[in-house]
């Protein structure tokens, strides 16, 4: 039975090429900050508050002008086709569903006017998921312009700037197993290049570019700009000062620089750099309902997840994934319950307990005041 992340995971392995299995759950150098980010939201307790009387909770946030029914947001992930043929109109049809904020990859390998095509038919009659657009600045910053303007069009309401990848990281993974283009059929839609005759041009992981590009953008469009992959404070701070509109705190699931923190350990950093003045989404190791309550408590607006929604996607195509965000929705409403909360709007960091037994000022109130 489908219960959990992890037995989507278990599941997905079954089905999935081994190659490909590798490509969702590797990362950079020796992993570290992959197991990272799942250990640290392990590691993190939850102190509940009782007798708060709340027979209902509200799950439903809005960031930066978009509304969705979950805090839970699929984050940017590539090749969605590699995985079933229909590809990222599956998943689009599936955060729909689940009236979740969806992140298109710049490396889709469907086209993002077709995916909002997708999410408009597939409502229930609710409202198409709300896309949000992730772009690699490119060199070229003639064909980036169109690309933001693609996405625009298409209806994105908000861009997502990946901003940890001057190099692409080493995925031994992949070398290994010699995986390292995109089989034969299968292209990333968005780097078809209409002025060179229809090539596909490689995506450029550019180490020019700088917060002069960022200025750029932020003249070329007025959708919000979120940041994905800034971790040290003082860029969350220079972020702000470059009128970014908000971060995606992100280590690419450990896919760029082995051996960063993880992500849920840097929040609190981030959280009181940025001081309120734009939102903060928070991904990496999210995979429990709890872990949406601890990141949310800790300051995150909201959460994305990667890889659960690949493996997925692999499991079940479209219904897949509708299953998987039904069941961290019922997570996270159980959890929230449990926690006295009425909904995301009441966590708060004490909600949130590092595990230091016995902690430093409270030997005191041991029995007989005796530390052992
Ligand atoms: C297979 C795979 C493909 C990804 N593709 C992209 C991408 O195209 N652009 C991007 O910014 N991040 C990409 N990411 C990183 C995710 O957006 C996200 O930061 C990460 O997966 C979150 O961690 P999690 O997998 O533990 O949930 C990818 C991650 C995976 C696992
Ligand atoms: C094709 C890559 C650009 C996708 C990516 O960011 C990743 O695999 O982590």
């Amino acid at each position: 039975m489908l219960m959990t992340v992890q037995d989507f995971e278990t599941a997905a392995r079954t089905r999935l090429d081994p190659v490909h299995a590798d490509f969702i759950a590797g990362g950079a150098g020796d992993e570290i900050t992959v197991r990272a980010n799942e250990e640290a939201f392990r590691r993190l307790r939850l102190l509940p508050r009782v007798l708060r009387g709340n027979t209902e909770r509200a799950l439903d946030i809005t960031v930066l002008g978009s509304r969705a029914r979950t805090p839970i947001l699929l984050s940017p992930t590539a090749f969605h086709k590699l995985l079933v043929e229909e590809g990222e109109l599956a998943t689009a049809r599936a955060a729909t569903a689940a009236g979740a904020i969806m992140i298109v990859s710049m490396a889709s390998t469907v086209a993002v006017e077709d995916i909002a095509e997708a999410t408009r038919g597939a409502g229930e009659g609710g409202d198409p998921a709300p896309l949000w657009f992730q772009l690699y600045l490119q060199p070229d910053l003639e064909f980036t312009r169109s690309l933001v303007r693609r996405a625009t069009d298409a209806g994105c309401t908000a861009l997502v700037v990946t901003v940890d990848s001057p190099v692409r990281g080493a995925h031994e993974r992949d070398v290994r197993n010699g995986f390292l283009d995109l089989p034969d059929g299968l292209r990333c839609e968005h780097m078809v290049d209409p002025r060179e005759g229809g090539r596909v041009r490689p995506i450029a992981m550019s180490a020019e570019i700088t917060w002069t590009h960022i200025d750029w953008l932020r003249g070329i469009t007025s959708l919000p700009i979120l940041l994905k992959g800034a971790l040290h404070p003082e860029d969350a701070r220079l972020a702000v000062r470059h009128g970014v509109d908000g971060l995606l705190l992100s280590n690419h699931g450990g896919r760029q620089l082995d051996t960063v923190p993880a992500t849920v350990e840097l929040l609190p950093e981030i959280h009181a750099a940025v001081a309120g003045r734009i939102p903060i989404v928070l991904d990496g190791g999210v995979r429990r309902g709890t872990d949406v309550v601890k990141a949310l408590a800790l300051g995150a607006s909201a959460v994305g997840i990667g890889r659960p929604v690949m493996w997925a996607l692999a499991e079940g195509g479209e219904k897949g994934v509708r299953r998987l965000l039904e069941l961290l929705r019922e997570e996270l409403d159980q959890a929230l319950a449990l926690c006295g909360a009425a909904g995301v709007q009441d966590l708060t960091p004490d909600l949130v307990r590092a595990p230091v037994w016995p902690p430093a000022d409270a030997s005191a109130a041991l029995p007989g005041g005796v530390v052992s």
